[in-house]
């Protein structure tokens, strides 16, 4: 593998579940002071023991069920989670769109949101003025709405200016989730081309994504996240067949059991017609 950029070491995060608070005044007046019995928290582990490295140029698609921690694990690569057990560590800056929103404030206009989003990412008062038409061209923003608080853009604007303000960084590390689902046609074929230019370049991608074509399209390699834990580290191919005979034996299984459910319900339906003749 070339050198590695991304090296997760038994990266595990836990979250509090139901976590203990006190109570509102409302619930003060009904219940009392005491705080709340029954909202004693549990910690649940969305990932644990995931252990893996990506390499310079690499993109890699992370597959997996709803709520298996995929989303999760970009964000403990871009540093927004810190681990509970584990490391990660990326060498270079990294690019994230992790939302679709890149992190933008409703309050500001487009001008003030790339600007601000911008200089956090670190790129120069200069650069953002070189590149700000670019950004607002790529993106298809009319010129009347740049100065709009963002708030009234539709959710196909405000990703596609996050999508056209994040492609400009310059960062080696290019973290992607479910981004490409929200453009329309012709936007996609921009981001598609503007990705390609990326791994051209040797930039290194990790690409969440539900849609099979996209990871196909861009990722040579798939991890398939499954309960937690990283089940299969291969490419992308086999990633996403062993996801989806998973996605199909439980479909099958929830059949069966809906079946031997009616089956059961039937033959006591059938006892107690035969009591009631008896
Ligand atoms: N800040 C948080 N506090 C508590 N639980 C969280 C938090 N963030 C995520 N979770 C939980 O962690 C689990 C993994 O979430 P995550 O968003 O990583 O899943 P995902 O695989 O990206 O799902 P999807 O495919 O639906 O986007 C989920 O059960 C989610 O509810």
């Amino acid at each position: 593998m070339a050198q590695p950029v991304i090296e997760a070491k038994g990266l595990g995060v836990k979250f509090a579940v139901n976590r203990r608070r006190k109570r509102s005044l409302r619930e003060m007046f009904i219940h009392g002071t005491k705080r709340d019995p029954n909202a004693g928290s549990t910690d649940f582990w969305p990932l644990r023991d995931v252990s893996f490295e990506i390499g310079e140029g690499e993109c890699v698609g992370i597959v997996g069920k709803n709520g298996t921690g995929k989303s999760t694990l970009l964000k403990l690569i871009a540093g927004v989670l810190i681990p509970d057990e584990g490391e990660v560590t990326v060498h270079g800056k990294v690019a994230p769109l992790l939302e679709l929103r890149a992190g933008f404030n409703d309050q500001l206009t487009g001008r003030e949101n790339v600007n601000l989003v911008g200089s956090l990412h670190g790129m120069t008062p200069q650069q953002l003025e070189d590149r700000f038409e670019q950004i607002v061209d790529f993106a298809e923003i009319e010129e009347r709405f740049i100065d709009t608080p963002v708030r009234h853009y539709s959710s196909g604007m405000k990703v596609r200016l996050g999508f056209a303000l994040i492609s400009q960084l310059e960062h080696p590390v290019m973290l992607v989730d479910e981004v490409l689902a929200v453009g329309d046609k012709s936007f996609k074929r921009k981001c598609y081309e503007a990705i390609d230019r990326m791994l051209e370049n040797n930039r290194t991608m990790v690409l969440v994504s539900h849609n099979e074509g996209d990871l196909r399209r861009f990722c040579g390699r798939g991890l398939y996240i499954k309960d937690g834990l990283l089940a299969l580290d291969t490419d992308i191919e086999s990633a996403l067949s062993a996801y989806n005979e998973d996605t199909q034996a439980e479909i099958d299984a929830r059949k069966n059991n809906k079946n031997k459910k009616k089956k059961n319900n039937n033959d006591n339906n059938d006892d107690d017609g035969d009591e009631k003749a008896a």
